[in-house]
């Protein structure tokens, strides 16, 4: 049994670790932290986990939560987890970033598209990027866990098989995903206001989202060369969900492959990735509530591009269902410990 601690609990992502962390065999919630509900018990502030935790929210006291725990969760904005992380690595404790501060290697990338000071520039080098599927065996051994972005996590899984094989133009990628509205966070604001978002679709930040880098990053490492690429995302009028509609140039020797016994074979062994049989395609309906990515390719033969198509829950395989893999990963757990469970929202 380990002791955890979430810092940030009363975020949608740090809600979503308490409630799955709450029923993990494993784990003991030891410490909730929250900028403006301390003092208040948790159920009060997410009414339908009464009665799963009787925890209550505190202020972060970081020294003291951090040494209670064995495990620490930042489920903070971005820009937040740097003295979490000095303090964690000064503890010799295990950190699992849901933010963006760990995940990007180089810190003059991170501070142009975050336009915020790196303060842990010296502890980039030792970030794991949490993708199970691509780096297992280094996330075994980390002891500073970058979880991947909602959006990245779509289209890098989507997108993996294809550039492992070398079987598209790495310049031609195009990355069209759609997000439902829990992804902003929880925090009010115009833009996610029902009268904004409800009946209504719309691209945003286009060519200066800041999960550009991060695909681009992570996929040029499984391709093995630099690559850039177009990504829009899209809000739509759900709550949870991300699916993300990926088009790729097919090199000639793709043409007459069978891509989806490719997508079988290169996830076979995967227990959260699900390649959907010939003819079905993934939904963002199918994954809500669960850990599962599911993954469907498809080969347009007139115009010899490939395209995929992948659905996650924002919050779960996007956020804390990925971030409590990692740590079944990290601590030598099964990996499905907690998250095995496709019915997880109530
Ligand atoms: N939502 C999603 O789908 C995903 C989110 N993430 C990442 O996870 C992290 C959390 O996201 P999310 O849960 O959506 O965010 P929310 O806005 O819903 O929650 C943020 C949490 O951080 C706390 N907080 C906010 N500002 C501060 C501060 N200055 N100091 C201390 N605590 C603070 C809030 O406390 P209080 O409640 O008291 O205000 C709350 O607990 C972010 O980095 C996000 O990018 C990653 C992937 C997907
Ligand atoms: C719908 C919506 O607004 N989505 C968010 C996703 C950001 C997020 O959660 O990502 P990080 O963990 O990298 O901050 C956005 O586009 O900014």
């Amino acid at each position: 049994m380990i002791k955890a601690a979430i810092i940030g609990a009363t975020g949608y992502a740090g809600a979503e670790l308490v409630r799955i962390l709450s029923r993990h065999p494993q784990v003991r919630l030891t410490a909730i932290t929250s900028q403006s509900y301390a003092g208040q018990a948790f159920w009060q502030v997410y009414p339908h986990l009464y009665k799963y935790i009787d925890l209550t929210c505190e202020e972060m006291d970081l020294i003291n939560i951090i040494n209670q725990s064995d495990v620490i969760f930042a489920a903070l904005p971005h820009g937040h987890a740097m003295p979490i992380v000095l303090e964690a690595v000064k503890q010799n404790k295990k950190i699992i970033d849901l933010g963006a501060d760990f995940r990007i290697d180089d810190p003059v990338v991170y501070e142009s598209w975050y336009k915020v000071t790196h303060t842990a520039v010296d502890l980039l080098a030792e970030a794991v990027y949490g993708l199970p599927e691509i780096n297992r065996n280094r996330i075994k051994e980390a002891r500073i866990l970058a979880n991947p972005g909602c959006y990245p996590t779509s289209a890098i899984l989507g997108l993996a098989p294809l550039l492992a094989r070398g079987l598209i133009e790495p310049e031609s990628i195009i990355i069209d995903s759609k997000s439902g509205v829990s992804g902003a966070g929880r925090s009010l604001s115009l833009n996610t206001h029902y009268s904004e978002v409800n009946e209504s679709i719309k691209a945003y930040n286009i060519g200066q989202h800041r999960h550009t880098p991060e695909i681009e990053q992570e996929i040029s490492k499984i391709a093995g060369q630099k690559i850039t690429l177009s990504f829009t995302p899209h809000l739509t009028p759900m709550i949870r969900g991300i699916l993300s509609t990926i088009y790729a140039k097919l090199k000639i020797e793709a043409l007459d492959m069978d891509l989806g016994q490719l997508y079988r074979d290169f996830y076979q062994e995967e227990p959260f990735v699900r390649v959907l049989p010939e003819g079905c395609l993934p939904r963002t309906k199918d994954v809500s509530g669960s850990n599962f990515c599911d993954v469907a390719v498809v080969k347009d033969k007139r115009t010899g591009r490939a395209v995929v198509v992948s659905a996650i829950d924002n919050l779960l395989k996007g956020a804390s269902g990925q971030a409590v893999q990692n740590m079944n990963i990290m601590f030598g757990f099964a990996e499905a410990t907690g998250i095995d469970d496709p019915s997880l929202y109530p």
